[in-house]
């Protein structure tokens, strides 16, 4: 046995995540997420629920936070690095992020990302993750942490094509070790209602955008 965990992420993802970045906008993997990172995450998770720590998630940014539960059910907590597995985590996005700016020079400075818990029920309405002249969050990454998740058990997140909100393209089972990537400005995605309680760690790599000589607030 090996004193090192093995890689978070699949190191074969990396080159096939940039090519469909390219080539469409976004990527899927499934069983490219350590399945035991995922599971000390989920459990990390469930935890800050049964602490009641979660906070209710809101849509907009700053002094313009909404919250709207006819939008988006879902509770979540930023991550912090205060956990072993929350630096695996975020070591590989790190790695993610160093190789989408050596292929595609995209500038990406900075990572931000929350735990989210979806309770029964929860969805999340069709969504940009940012909008084109203040598109600091440039590239949105998903990954999934419920240890196996039914065919019934809805939740999925569906991707539509970036030139058209209406064609699906990809529904994807929110099943531990799956991950997804895709360009925060142009990929319309949505969280369909949950059977069961689900859980991710939703994340973006962003630009610093000034506004009108405000620093956007990372959170
Ligand atoms: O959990 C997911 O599948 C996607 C969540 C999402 O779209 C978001 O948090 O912006
Ligand atoms: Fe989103």
């Amino acid at each position: 046995m090996s004193a090192f965990p093995p890689p978070a992420l699949a190191p074969e993802a990396l080159p096939q995540l940039i090519d469909a970045l390219v080539a469409q906008g976004w990527y899927l993997g499934t069983d490219v997420l350590d399945g035991d990172l995922c599971a000390e995450l989920h459990s990390e998770l469930q935890t800050l629920a049964d602490h009641d720590v979660l906070e209710a998630a809101g849509i907009g940014r700053g002094r313009e936070l909404q919250l709207r539960r006819d939008i988006r059910g879902d509770a979540i907590h930023w991550l912090d690095r205060k956990s072993l597995a929350q630096r695996r985590y975020l070591n590989a996005m790190e790695d993610v992020q160093q190789a989408l700016n050596q292929a595609l020079f995209l500038g990406l400075f900075e990572y931000e990302a929350h735990f989210a818990h979806y309770p029964t029920g929860a969805f999340y309405r069709k969504h940009l993750d940012s909008f084109r002249g203040r598109a600091n969050r440039v590239v949105s990454t998903v990954g999934y942490l419920n240890p196996d998740w039914p065919s019934d058990g809805g939740g999925e997140m569906v991707i539509y094509a970036p030139d058209n909100p209406a064609c699906e393209v990809a529904r994807v089972r929110p099943a531990a070790g799956t991950f997804a990537c895709f360009l925060a400005d142009s990929v319309p995605h949505e969280v369909l209602p949950t059977r069961l309680p689900r859980a991710s760690i939703a994340g973006w790599f962003r630009r610093n955008a000034s506004l009108g000589g405000l620093v956007d607030p990372a959170h």
